[in-house]
């Protein structure tokens, strides 16, 4: 009788696991997938406001350690995840998160717009973490740009609304981007995106392995997870209580979803490992988590979170 169930403000997930914005969760068909599995909910891939191609190819690659990428947000415009999260959001107890990544304030403004406006009545994910876009940096490392979004969107957005940050590697960045998050009514953030703007070699070739901007891209994977942990820890240790924080980075096991939790981790978002294993990812993980717990004698999440010691 040992629960993995977890809540972001009033939104119940009976399994705290979710597929990364951005892993194989662009169609319905890939979205409803996670939906049938042991997955809580799902995520979908992050919204522009028209449908777009994203970066030319090879722009992915899968590494011993992990992964990089620079997919440049392809998608198929926030109408069609829109529909899919109207329709499907809280069936089967399931929640649908719609994540949306504008290419401007201003694309973010009107896309969020829309959201309010619609019959949607689960949470929205803003992405302002993206680092493939060519000529875009990551919203998340301007902390007045962030608190320009985040007051323009407060004036009119009634919706539940979390976050999705880049990495963060200074103390002064988590007292920074904290100090802004904590003047807004956001319920919850997710740490990290990608670390951006890393560059994976072959030297049998001599080459990058991708092609957009000169080979350079977004880590995933075992490459992250210490930055994600930190992010997670960091940000629980600052943060209003009323913020819920979703970790990502690095998880491909039950231990690795411990240690999130452990950090302070509400819910947890599997992003590279999701990407190669499918769908079984969601009950081999839980399984684990499980037998973890037993073996430790937690019975619920609640029983360890946030509870890492120092030494
Ligand atoms: O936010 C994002 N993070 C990534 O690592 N890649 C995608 C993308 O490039 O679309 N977007």
């Amino acid at each position: 009788n040992i629960s993995l169930a977890s809540h972001i403000g009033d939104y119940q997930f009976d399994n705290l696991l979710l597929n990364a914005a951005g892993v194989r969760c662009s169609t319905t068909d890939e979205l409803n997938k996670t939906l049938d599995s042991m997955a809580g909910g799902c995520v979908t891939k992050s919204a522009t406001p028209e449908e777009r191609a994203g970066n030319e190819s090879p722009r992915m690659k899968a590494l011993p350690l992990g992964s990089i990428n620079s997919m440049g947000l392809p998608n198929h415009g926030i109408d069609y995840y829109l529909k899919f999260a109207e329709e499907n959001q809280g069936k089967n107890g399931k929640q649908v998160i719609l994540s949306i990544a504008g290419l401007s304030i201003d694309q973010n403004i009107e896309m969020l717009k829309k959201v309010q406006d619609s019959s949607f009545s689960g949470l929205t994910e803003l992405n302002l973490s993206c680092p493939n876009v060519k000529g875009k940096s990551q919203v998340g490392y301007d902390f007045d740009a962030v608190r320009d979004v985040l007051t323009s969107t407060f004036k009119f957005f009634k919706k539940p609304l979390g976050l999705k940050l880049p990495p963060y590697f200074d103390f002064n960045q988590f007292n920074g981007i904290a100090e802004v998050l904590n003047d807004f009514p956001i319920t919850y953030i997710n740490v990290i995106n990608s670390i951006g703007n890393g560059l994976v070699v072959d030297p049998e070739t001599e080459s990058v392995v991708i092609k957009p901007k000169g080979g350079f891209g977004g880590l995933g994977g075992d490459y992250v997870k210490p930055t994600a942990l930190a992010n997670v820890r960091a940000l629980r240790q600052r943060l209003n209580p009323e913020i819920s924080i979703i970790g990502t980075g690095g998880i491909k096991s039950g231990m690795d979803v411990f240690e999130h939790v452990l950090c302070g981790a509400n819910l947890v978002q599997i992003g590279t490992a999701f990407g190669y294993e499918g769908t079984p990812i969601f009950e081999r993980i839980s399984k684990e988590l499980k037998e973890i717990m037993d073996k430790k004698g937690y019975k619920t999440l609640d029983d360890f979170r946030g509870k890492l010691k120092t030494i």
